[in-house]
């Protein structure tokens, strides 16, 4: 059984890497839509994979950090593209979610980086 819980957060950031005439080299913002989805067996008492609460409990302090910040001041996010921000939050989360399958980040309806670890 597969589950999904989304998210959201507002956060500035730039692309250091992507040279200076591109434009996400500028500082911009988006608003990200996180997906943490989780795949496992469905307990028989609880009827559930995993709690929504228990996955909120392990993102949301991850959520605390990336919402209304720059995202280039957070360790590990100084090229804070959504491929590297999906592995960044895939990482942190893994440990506390072991039935954790895939973390999607969008930073608009239309793009998006989707990471299952490997
Ligand atoms: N593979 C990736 N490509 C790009 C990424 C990324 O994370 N991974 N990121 C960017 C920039 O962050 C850029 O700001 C993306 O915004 P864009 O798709 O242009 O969306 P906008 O809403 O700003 O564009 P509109 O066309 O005006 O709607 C670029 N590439
Ligand atoms: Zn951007």
């Amino acid at each position: 059984m597969k589950i999904t819980q989304a998210f959201h957060f507002e956060a500035a950031h730039r692309l250091p890497h992507v040279g200076e005439k591109h434009r996400c080299y500028r500082l911009h913002g988006h608003s990200y839509r996180v997906e943490v989805n989780l795949e496992g067996a469905v307990d028989q008492r609880s009827g559930f994979v995993v709690d929504f609460f228990d996955i909120e409990a392990a993102f949301g302090p991850l959520l605390e950090r990336l919402d209304h910040h720059y995202l280039n001041e957070i360790e590990g996010l100084e090229n804070p593209t959504a491929e590297l921000i999906a592995v960044w939050i895939f990482d942190r989360i893994k440990p506390k979610l072991p039935q954790l399958a895939g973390v999607k980040v969008f930073e608009t309806p239309d793009c998006w980086a989707d990471y299952d670890g490997a």
